[in-house]
């Protein structure tokens, strides 16, 4: 069987080492072979696998300092069709890459805006007068920087490697506890795993509204492992929640609570259950780095 997988390229990204560790595993696990695809966007990424282009993708999903990646979020409430089938959660070390001879002749900076994000300290205590530009993701701009010593931009020492760049800093993100759980998704139904995620909006706006969904999983003594709120988009102070529980669907019990949860909310929108994929196992196997 042949599983094409998408991921956020260009070549070197963060996601390109998530997807080509998960196809790895693949292989090792269930004899499976796969190709890799690169999208220019997350949201192009998501997008082709719903569109059947691709059999699956592995998108980033949550940093332990930028927290969540909001165009994952964002499309999966928006394409309401794909189902996580697997979380990883990977170590990343950022580096700064330039062609510039010092740090000091260094005037604009390009990165996906989570690495601007978790990098934020450096940036100021080091570069404090450069133009930070958002980027797709960390390697868009690697192509560029030959042509421009002035310019930089943060990415992985894997990625410097492949670019033929050099490495003017390195480890650069503020805390050196810095991961990013990414997830494998597919169109497929996903009923059984540790963890369930979801999404719901509420019917109102006044006084309790979120405790009432909230509260089933209480009941249920469901332990939840995740809240995030974003923004309906319908009008200002109108938030969906995504949650994450300690919980699989196969279980009557989880169903319940759930059931109970549709009562008290406007939409609720089911992503599948899932496994951690058991990560410290999975890079040990590998000559790659165990830190990007
Ligand atoms: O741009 C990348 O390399 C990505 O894969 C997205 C990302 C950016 C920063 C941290 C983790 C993932």
């Amino acid at each position: 069987m042949n599983l094409s997988i998408a991921y956020l390229g260009p070549q070197g990204t963060y996601s390109e080492f998530a997807a080509s560790t998960y196809a790895r595993w693949l292989q090792q696990h269930h004899q499976t072979d796969t190709a890799r695809q690169a999208y220019p966007s997350i949201a192009q990424v998501l997008r082709a696998v719903a569109q059947a282009e691709v059999d699956i993708c592995v998108v980033p999903v949550e940093n332990s300092i930028g927290g969540g990646v909001t165009t994952t979020l964002d499309m999966l409430w928006e394409l309401d069709m794909l189902q996580i089938q697997r979380a990883l959660t990977l170590p990343i070390e950022h580096a700064f890459l330039s062609q510039a001879d010092r740090l000091q002749v260094v005037s604009t900076v390009y990165s996906h805006p989570q690495a601007l994000t978790q990098c934020q300290k450096w940036l100021e205590t080091h570069l404090p007068e450069v133009t930070l530009i958002a980027t797709n993701s960390t390697t868009e701009a690697l192509q560029h920087l030959d042509a421009d010593p002035t310019v930089g931009a943060i990415s992985s020492a894997w990625a410097a490697q492949i670019y033929g760049l050099p490495v003017l800093a390195h480890p650069i993100n503020d805390h050196s506890d810095n991961c990013t759980r990414f997830w494998v998704l597919s169109r497929e139904s996903s009923q059984s795993g540790d963890y369930t995620s979801l999404a719901f909006s509420l019917p109102t706006n006044d006084a309790g509204a979120l405790l009432k969904p909230l509260q089933h999983l209480a009941l249920a003594k469901i332990n939840m492992s995740r809240i995030e709120s974003r923004p309906t988009k319908r009008s200002l102070g109108d938030y969906l929640f995504f949650i994450d529980i300690e919980a699989g669907l196969d279980s009557p019990h989880t169903r319940a609570a759930l059931d109970a949860m549709g009562g008290c909310t406007e939409t609720l929108k089911l992503f599948g259950s899932y496994t951690l994929l058991p990560m410290e196992e999975v890079l040990a196997q590998t000559s790659t780095p165990k830190y990007l």
